[in-house]
């Protein structure tokens, strides 16, 4: 891991948050259904993402309730999407940031692997300790630019690569697709614009010899989901 030669990030002490009223039925609505200790873990790392966000900028919401809505169902509209990916598989969360989609899915399927990548060491320190804190072995955080990461020995090796909220479709997908082993998927969690941006991306998709399955509406936004290709579909996209 990147940070480990570095002193831990002490987190700021925090209460965790409870879940608001009807959060159950947010889930049902989206197909979900967690068990109260996973509820309960989600809460913790709200709680401390929302501490130590007093101290650094990794995000714009304060309120725990929005926190609730706005990152942990947000983030959880993913799981449906990975009813397919088996126990074992490695899913990577690029420009993860606090930790966005990628924790509450590591919470939510502590039989995946999960790798966090943000290009701020600050932000990958706080990603190592939540983890920790939060007894989350399934979980490494990489600090480092996506564009050299996705050509290290990182490329092509995992199974599901997930982004929220770090740049338009048509620059996010060179940043993401790199990371998918052949036929993996690529879930790009994005707003109600997904159609607009699919448009603009449509020839980088083919010269990074994905293709768009679906675009997935769920309450808080739109899923776009790519698949990679084999590597012969990407040699003929570059024609
Ligand atoms: C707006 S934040 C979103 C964070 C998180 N995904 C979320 O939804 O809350 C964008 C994050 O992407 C990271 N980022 C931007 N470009 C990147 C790149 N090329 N490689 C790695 N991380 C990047 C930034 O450091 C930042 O933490």
């Amino acid at each position: 891991m990147t940070t480990a030669a570095r002193p831990p990030l002490p987190l700021p002490i925090s209460t965790p948050l409870a879940p608001p009223d009807g959060f159950d039925a947010r889930l049902a609505e989206i197909g979900v259904r967690l068990d109260e200790p996973v509820l309960a873990k989600l809460g913790d790392y709200l709680a401390r993402l929302l501490a130590m966000n007093e101290q650094m900028n990794l995000t714009a919401i304060k309120d725990p309730t929005e926190a609730w809505e706005k990152h942990a169902l947000d983030a959880l509209t993913l799981l449906p999407l990975l009813g397919d990916v088996g126990a074992g598989s490695r899913l990577v969360d690029i420009g993860s940031g606090g930790g966005l989609p990628g924790i509450p899915i590591a919470i939510a399927r502590p039989d995946l692997q999960v790798t966090l990548v943000d290009a701020t060491q600050k932000k990958t320190a706080f990603l190592s300790a939540v983890a920790e804190a939060l007894g989350l072995t399934n979980v490494e955080a990489r600090a480092g630019r996506a564009e050299q990461l996705g050509a290290s020995e990182l490329r092509g090796g995992f199974d599901v690569v997930t982004a929220r909220a770090v740049a338009r479709l048509h620059a996010l997908v060179p940043l993401t697709a790199p990371f998918a082993k052949p036929g993996g998927l690529v879930l790009l969690v994005k707003g109600q614009r997904a159609d607009e941006e699919l448009a603009e991306a449509k020839r980088v998709l083919v010269e990074q010899g994905t293709t768009h399955e679906k675009t997935v509406a769920t309450p808080t936004g739109r899923i776009v989901v790519l698949r990679r290709g084999s590597g012969e579909a990407r040699r003929k996209g570059k024609r």
